[in-house]
C-alpha cells in the first residue's frame, strides 16, 4: 500500500475539518503495522481512505498497482470486497448464521466461489475448525474475533484492516489475537495493518506509525510497549 500526499478535508469554508495533511507513506507487503496518534488525529480517516471507503480530498492511494482514487464506485466497490479483508473491534456477526456461514457469507453474497480447502485451512490457521456450527452467541469474544479474521482472510485478499481489533477484549485475549496476526503475517504473507490505542497491541507490530494532527509524526520499528508509550506521552493526550 502507498500514500503520496494524500489529504483530506470534511466539510466546506468555515465549517472545514482538515483530517489528514500531506500523508505519504508505504506499507510494504507482508507486514504487520500498527497506526497510533492521539485522538482526533486522523486515524480512521487514514485506514479508510486506505480502504477504499473514503477519497482523499488530493492525493493518491495505491493498493499494490491499482490506483483507488481514479477508480469508480463499482470498481471501488469490488475492490472492498474482494482485495481488502476488514476485522472491527465490534466483531460484526450474523448470529442467525453459524461460524462456517458467517465466514463464507460475504464471499457468497458476491457469488464469489469459495475454495473449501482454502477455507479449511483457514478455519484450522484461526482455531476455529471444531466450532464451524455454532453461532456467534455460543462463543467467547476472542473466539467471535477469530472467526471475524477467518471471514476476512478467506477471500484471500492483498490487505487486512483492523480498526481497534482488541479494544473489546480481555488482555490474555488480545494478545492471542494479536499472536495471531502476527503468524498470518509471518507464515501466510498477509499484510497486516492496524489502528489501535493500546502501546502493547502495537508492539507486535513491525512498524509503528504515529500520526498527530493529520500529519505523519514518526514511526518506530520493532518497538517495546515502553517505547510506543514515551512517544505517545510525547504526542497530546490518547
Ligand atoms: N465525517 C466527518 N465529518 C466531519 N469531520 C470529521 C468526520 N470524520 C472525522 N472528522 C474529523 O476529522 C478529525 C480526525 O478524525 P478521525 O476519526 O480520523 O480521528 P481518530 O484519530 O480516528 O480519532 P479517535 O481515536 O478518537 O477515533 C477529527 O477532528 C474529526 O472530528
Amino acid at each position: 500500500m502507498r500514500l503520496d500526499n494524500v489529504t483530506k478535508t470534511y466539510g466546506k469554508g468555515d465549517n472545514a475539518v482538515t483530517a489528514l495533511r500531506g500523508i505519504s507513506l508505504e506499507v510494504p507487503r507482508g507486514t504487520f503495522t500498527a497506526v497510533m496518534g492521539p485522538s482526533g488525529s486522523g486515524k480512521s480517516t487514514f485506514l479508510h481512505c486506505v480502504a477504499g471507503l473514503d477519497r482523499p480530498t488530493t492525493g493518491h492511494v495505491h493498493l499494490g498497482d491499482t490506483e483507488l482514487s481514479g477508480l469508480k464506485e463499482a470498481a471501488l466497490t469490488a475492490i472492498r470486497r474482494e482485495r481488502i479483508g476488514y476485522v472491527f473491534q465490534a466483531y460484526n456477526l450474523m448470529s442467525a448464521l453459524t461460524v462456517k456461514q458467517n465466514v463464507t457469507l460475504v464471499a457468497r453474497l458476491a457469488d464469489m466461489a469459495v475454495d473449501e480447502a482454502w477455507l479449511r485451512e483457514v478455519l484450522a490457521r484461526v482455531g476455529m475448525s471444531e466450532h464451524v456450527g455454532r453461532r456467534p452467541n455460543q462463543l467467547s469474544g476472542g473466539q467471535q474475533q477469530r472467526v471475524a479474521i477467518a471471514r476476512a482472510l478467506v477471500t484471500r485478499p492483498d490487505a487486512l484492516l483492523a480498526d481497534e481489533p482488541t479494544g473489546a477484549l480481555d488482555t490474555r485475549t488480545s494478545q492471542e489475537v494479536l499472536g495471531l496476526f502476527r503468524q498470518i503475517v509471518d507464515e501466510m504473507g498477509q499484510t497486516v495493518l492496524m489502528v489501535t490505542h493500546d502501546p502493547v497491541a502495537a508492539s507486535y507490530a513491525d512498524a509503528v506509525l504515529f500520526l498527530a494532527d493529520g500529519q505523519l509524526a514518526g514511526q518506530l520499528n520493532r518497538p517495546t510497549p515502553a517505547q510506543v508509550a514515551e512517544r505517545m506521552t510525547h504526542l497530546g493526550n490518547w
